[in-house]
């Protein structure tokens, strides 16, 4: 017994390392396009191999052999944005550069104008930006540089003014810029009656990290896109705590419930140490 045990502790332990790799990266990529075609690839190979090996077909062995090369290729391609997501967060720095103070003081002033945006019925559309710079997204905008106020948040999106259509930026506490337009997520809502401002906000926080907040113009509702997930119809107390645990993460536990949780679990990274959109 203690012989099997010691020849075969090395295999139990690799065994073991694989299963962890193999289960973190099906978790950082479950819930991801990509994701949908790598299962259908496994799935032709498990099969194509079982069968290769119960009937012993040579050729189609040999193929799968060769195939796996090609295959390890087209999993790059195919996972190009999560993999370049997942390096720029590697690469980041996760410490939030604004003071403590500056970021509540943020806070205070974000909610309000978004609750304020929200009584009036005000559609708005932003994107709070963390460690992945949001730089391409700010050039199919107007730069503003500007200090945040829910006076100039009111103003940029108030229905017919040049800057109302499209997604404001913010970047520390600063507003990079506005009438921004961010990638419309393909995935499938169960709520039909979401249109391309969610989308758009989904989209975005499905290929960063930032923060994106949205108030609808036809329900008023307010909605946070955050590492994948969508909390939607949050009440203004609900809206707080949100913001409070993700921009001041010692806050209590989450009470929401995703509406569609992509399944991204990554903690919270904070914004870097930049006044404006980074490069
Ligand atoms: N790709 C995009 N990037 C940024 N903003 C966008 C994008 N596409 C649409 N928008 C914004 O969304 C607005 C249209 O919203 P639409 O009514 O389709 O969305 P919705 O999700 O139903 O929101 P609402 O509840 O406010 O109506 C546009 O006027 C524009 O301001």
């Amino acid at each position: 017994m203690w012989e099997f045990v010691q020849k075969h502790a090395g295999d139990g332990v690799e065994i073991i390392i694989l299963a962890i790799c193999i289960y973190q990266i099906y978790r950082a990529f479950r819930a991801t396009r990509g994701a949908q075609i790598l299962v259908g690839l496994g799935a032709i190979l498990v099969v194509l191999t079982l069968i290769a090996g119960i009937f012993h077909f040579e050729v189609i062995n040999w193929l799968i052999t060769r195939a796996a090369a090609l295959l390890a290729f087209a999993l790059l391609v195919i996972f190009q944005p999560e993999l370049r997501n997942a390096l720029a967060k590697l690469g980041s720095s996760r410490l939030f550069s604004f003071s403590s103070t500056r970021r509540v003081a943020f806070l205070e002033r974000f909610t309000d104008a978004v609750i304020a945006l929200s009584k009036k019925r005000i559609g708005a559309l932003f994107a709070i930006q963390r460690s992945i710079s949001l730089k391409t997204h700010l050039e199919s905008g107007v730069v503003l540089d500007a200090q945040f106020s829910p006076e100039l948040a009111t103003s940029v999106f108030f229905p017919k003014t040049p800057l109302h259509d499209g997604g404001m930026i913010i970047a520390d506490d600063r507003v990079a810029g506005a009438g921004c337009v961010f990638p419309v997520s393909q995935r499938e809502l169960t709520d039909r009656s979401l249109g391309l401002r969610h989308r758009a906000g989904l989209g975005l926080a499905e290929e960063s990290d930032a923060v994106v907040v949205i108030v609808s113009e036809e329900t008023g509702s307010i909605s946070i896109c955050v590492d994948g997930a969508f909390h939607r119809n949050l009440s203004e107390k609900l809206f707080r705590e949100k913001l409070s645990q993700i921009f001041l993460p010692s806050d209590e536990p989450d009470e929401t419930e995703p509406d569609q949780k992509l399944d991204r679990e990554d903690p919270v990274a904070p914004a870097r140490d930049r006044n404006l959109v980074s490069d």
